[in-house]
């Protein structure tokens, strides 16, 4: 008999489901996979900002951690909101003690609000300790900028930041282009270990309703690889996930809405197919 896939995400909760944990579990269940979880945080949210921020202990989160690995057979996980370095670190070591691979690493840094999802000083902790075990890195443009230091604006820049992210020890890291500037299209770069890169160029959709497009991108390539589908596969079909839940709004809050995690399931049952993304090897 078959086993469905298990994952884990290891994030914050966001009150209005649209990012953080809710949105990797929605992401999960869509794509056919099991989803367990560790939170790291409760935020008080919803579409128009962050309100709060309550960190979850590190004591809690080892136990979180000890609870999963101690049951489950995890075959790919994702990582979102850590908040401070005692996370981080337990997050690492539990990895590392339950032997997890394809890590998908998504530096959430700064809510669409401005909220500091991660404090200053962890973003040394997130270097040192974890991207020399993803299998995957995801920042967006601002999150590659504090990785590296590095200024992206145009593709040499994005480049060099995305070399640079592979010399903290990632294997593979895709830079998404969601803060861009071009009004066309959104272009994700990937770059592997190997010196192989892609680009994933998808239109861009002019929408509010942009908000954790981010965590359910890395989850949908964490389930994907779950599932057994290559690396660059996997980005394709989360790309796809993600333009679909773009195009087909819910219309939800005031804000910054979220994004309809269902729309792509939805396009696959009744044959419309999904937008194609471009692939540029
Ligand atoms: N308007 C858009 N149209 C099409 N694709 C988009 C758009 N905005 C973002 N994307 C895609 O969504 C994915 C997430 O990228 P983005 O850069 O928005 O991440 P993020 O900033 O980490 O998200 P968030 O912080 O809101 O969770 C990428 O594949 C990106 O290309
Ligand atoms: C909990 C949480 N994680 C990640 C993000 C980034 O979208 C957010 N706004 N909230």
């Amino acid at each position: 008999m078959t086993k469905t896939p298990q994952t884990l995400t290891i994030a914050g909760s966001d009150s209005g489901g649209g990012a953080g944990i809710q949105a990797d579990l929605k992401t999960f269940q869509e794509l056919g996979v099991y989803g367990t979880s560790v939170i790291t945080a409760v935020t008080a949210q919803n579409t128009t900002g962050v309100a709060a921020i309550y960190p979850m202990s590190a004591e809690s989160v080892r136990e979180q951690l000890t609870a999963i690995g101690s049951d489950f057979e995890i075959s790919a996980l994702k990582t979102g909101m850590l908040f401070d370095p005692e996370i981080i670190k337990e997050t690492a070591a539990a990895i590392q003690q339950f032997g997890w691979n394809k890590l998908v690493v998504d530096p959430v840094m700064i809510a669409k609000g401005g909220a500091s999802l991660l404090q200053q000083e962890a973003v040394e902790a997130l270097k040192i300790h974890l991207l020399p075990l993803a299998f995957l890195v995801t920042p967006n443009i601002p999150e590659a900028q504090a990785l590296t230091g590095i200024a992206i604006t145009d593709s040499a820049s994005r480049h060099l930041a995305a070399q640079r992210i592979l010399s903290m020890g990632a294997e593979s890291v895709v830079i998404k282009g969601g803060h861009g500037k071009d009004p066309k299209y959104a272009e994700d770069y990937f770059l592997h270990s190997s010196g192989e890169s892609v680009l994933y160029r998808s239109s861009r959709i002019a929408t509010m309703q942009t908000h954790g497009t981010g965590c359910t991108f890395a989850a949908a390539v964490a389930a994907q690889l779950a599932k057994g589908e290559e690396l660059q596969n996997a980005i394709c079909t989360a790309k796809e996930f993600i333009q679909a839940a773009l195009r087909v709004p819910l219309n939800i809050g005031s804000g910054h809405g979220p994004t309809n995690h269902a729309a792509y399931k939805a396009d696959l049952a009744v044959k419309r197919g999904v937008d194609s993304i471009e692939v540029f090897r």
